[in-house]
């Protein structure tokens, strides 16, 4: 079965594009900052340099918001905080629930963020029956059997998986059937959901995969400046990039197809 973001149409309801629902967190947590320091107005220059997007960019996003800024003004930043969170649903109280309170789970019931920003953890659930009534980050883990029962007394709708990989399919069926529409899962596996309900996948060891393939990329660019600079004579004879050692020695800075 197919995700269901992967039936999603690229634009919201609402007409805004993904790629800038996607934005706006970032515009809401540079706003929140200059809101913090009492700043009352903000340039689209400043604001896209601090949420590190392009300001024409920013300029379209926020038409579809229908909001414009004022020439020579800016933006009123505590409009704008306050538009945002409204488009993104976070004028409401969103409340979560987290499936597997390991390492990961705990250290993100640990983590003050969510409440900050509308998210309050309704309940923390486990399977381990030695974890229940622990408490966690001033919580009491509760048994996954009382997970329906859980989503349905606090109005769930988003729940976090944080459990192996092994048991993330089962507790995504098990949320969705509940009555939960939108997923952030930490296991490294892919859900299969059916249409209506979202998932958001977060893998930071993805992450580090993508900064592992620009690495190779720049040091594969700067061994070939460095070959530039070589005189014709001397092409040809091995001129190892800096760092780049093969476990026999020096490696040639771009491998053969
Ligand atoms: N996305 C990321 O960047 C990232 C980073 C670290 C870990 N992870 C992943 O997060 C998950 C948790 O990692 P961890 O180090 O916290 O593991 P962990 O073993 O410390 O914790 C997993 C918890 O899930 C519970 N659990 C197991 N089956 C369950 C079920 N059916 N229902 C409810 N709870 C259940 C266990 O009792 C345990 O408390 C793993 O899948 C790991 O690969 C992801």
């Amino acid at each position: 079965m197919a995700t269901g973001r992967t039936h999603r149409p690229a634009t919201r309801s609402r007409g805004i594009p993904e790629a800038t629902v996607a934005r706006l967190p970032l515009y809401l947590r540079a706003l929140t900052a200059l809101s913090e320091r009492s700043v009352p107005t903000v340039s689209s220059e400043e604001l896209a340099a601090a949420a590190g997007v392009n300001s024409a960019k920013l300029r379209k996003d926020f038409s579809y918001l229908g909001s414009y800024g004022t020439r020579g003004v800016g933006y009123d930043v505590e409009y704008l905080v306050y538009q945002i969170s409204r488009e993104l649903g976070l004028t409401q109280d969103w409340p979560i629930v987290m499936v597997g309170i390991g390492n990961l789970g705990a250290a993100l019931a640990n983590y003050g963020g969510f409440a900050s920003r509308g998210f309050r953890v309704a309940a923390l659930i486990d399977a381990d029956p030695a974890m229940v009534g622990k408490p966690v980050a001033g919580m009491p883990v509760q048994h996954i059997d009382d997970l329906e029962k859980i989503i349905d007394e606090n109005g769930v709708s988003i729940g976090v998986i944080a459990t192996p990989a092994g048991a993330a399919q089962q507790v995504c069926d098990r949320l969705v059937t509940a009555g939960v529409t939108s997923i952030l899962n930490f296991a490294p596996t892919v859900l299969s959901v059916p249409d209506g309900v979202d998932v958001r996948k977060v893998d930071l060891s993805i992450e580090l995969q993508i900064l592992a393939f620009h690495e190779q990329r720049k040091a594969g660019e700067e061994a070939g400046a460095a070959e530039a600079v070589v005189p014709p004579v001397v092409r040809g004879a091995t001129a190892p990039a800096e760092g780049r050692k093969g476990p026999d020695g020096d490696m040639p800075a771009v491998m053969p197809a």
